[in-house]
């Protein structure tokens, strides 16, 4: 077993980089550490582990608290979804607001406060994790529009958000009967909407009878349909990206980071093209595929002729290869890219 007193010294002076622990994001994460040679051990059921060529700490951590985190500086860098920060945010957005309602703070010290934000800035996306929140309602019931929520039971692992979407939702509607001046002043108590916090399998809550509605995530839909239920509307779009804490501990380290981590998403995306075309017909080429930034052009050993090496997108490598062909390119190549730095 591992002495916590020992893990606690050894984290002194390294970057910590939280990572999502399980679920959706987990694989994809370890895929892309491994392609920046981040090399770790990781202990069984340990959830801290030391980089070994980099001054760096791993915290395996649920996506859902990875905002929190590196929101409030505890930790450097972290893997999460887009989503999960929106949450974060609206969460710590809610509790000044209810800080303000209570007197606690001024209205000025609130706004001060939401200009800082979840704390949270990112990096890049990371191009995985694609998804989008949605309301959802039982596809033969008798909801059809969001509004046709207000005053229901939702069900949701975001409360959050969706405390703050019915909130706008409501104020919308209410909008139109009365101006309040105080935009969604005091939603966390006055709200309508009922909000039923879940932690998992959300979409069983209609069939249930435990909510009306649900927000939750799609990606491919297969949940929603086998669930007999249908999108409304879309809170938010989420893929995963790579966050920073405000202030991290050694930015130069994270930059280090960063880039590694672009050069492999450029890697998985793209692949390197190579073929033999005649000079004349080059300019024609360089329009189907123009690369990143341009093709890279060497004369060959033959009158008139030249190879041509280019980056293409490989969801649009096929089209590309039938059209260099159809103009007359010869030889083309295709190799994969292991590795790539801007
Ligand atoms: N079906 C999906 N397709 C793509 N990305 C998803 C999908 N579901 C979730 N995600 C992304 O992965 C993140 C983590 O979701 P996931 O359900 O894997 O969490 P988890 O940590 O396993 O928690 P839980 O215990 O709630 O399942 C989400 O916030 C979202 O960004
Ligand atoms: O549109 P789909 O491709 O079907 O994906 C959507 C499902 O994926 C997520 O859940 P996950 O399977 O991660 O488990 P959970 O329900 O326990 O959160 C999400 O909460 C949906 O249930």
């Amino acid at each position: 077993m591992a002495d916590f007193d020992s893990i606690d010294s050894s984290l002194e002076g390294r970057l910590l980089f939280a990572v999502p622990k399980k679920g959706r994001l987990n694989q994809a994460a370890l895929n892309l550490l491994e392609g920046a040679d981040i090399q770790f051990r990781r202990e069984n059921r340990l959830d801290i582990a030391l980089v070994k060529n980099l001054p760096i700490a791993l915290i395996f951590l649920p996506a859902a608290d990875i905002p929190t985190f590196v929101g409030e500086g505890q930790v450097d860098l972290g893997i999460t979804g887009w989503d999960q920060v929106q949450e974060h945010d609206a969460g710590v957005r809610a509790l000044y607001r209810a800080r303000r309602v209570s007197g606690e703070i001024t209205p000025e010290e609130e706004v001060v406060q939401n200009g800082r934000g979840s704390g949270c800035e990112t990096v890049l996306d990371l191009g995985f994790g694609g998804c989008k929140l949605q309301v959802q309602v039982p596809q033969n019931g008798v909801y059809n529009s969001p509004k046709d929520l207000i005053g229901k039971n939702i069900g949701t692992s975001f409360v959050h958000l969706a405390r703050k979407y019915f909130a706008s939702l409501e104020l919308e509607v209410d909008a139109a009967k009365t101006q309040t001046g105080d935009q969604l002043a005091g939603f966390t108590s006055k709200l309508r909407t009922k909000i039923i916090e879940l932690s998992g399998s959300v979409e069983a809550a209609c069939a249930l009878g435990v909510a009306d509605g649900i927000v939750d995530l799609v990606e491919s839909g297969e949940t929603m349909k086998a669930a007999g239920l249908k999108p409304i509307d879309t809170v938010v779009e989420s893929s995963a990206i790579l966050i920073k804490s405000r202030k991290p501990s050694n930015p130069e380290l994270v930059e280090l980071i960063a880039q590694r981590i672009r050069g492999v998403i450029t890697a998985q995306k793209y692949v390197l093209c190579q073929y033999n075309i005649r000079r004349t017909t080059l300019a024609d080429a360089s329009k189907i595929a123009p690369g990143k930034r341009a093709p890279t052009v060497t004369t060959l050993d033959e009158e008139g002729w030249v190879a041509v090496s280019v980056m293409v997108e490989k969801k649009k490598l096929a089209p590309i290869m039938d059209e260099l062909s159809k103009i007359g390119a010869h030889d083309i190549l295709v190799l994969d890219i292991k590795n790539s730095r801007d």
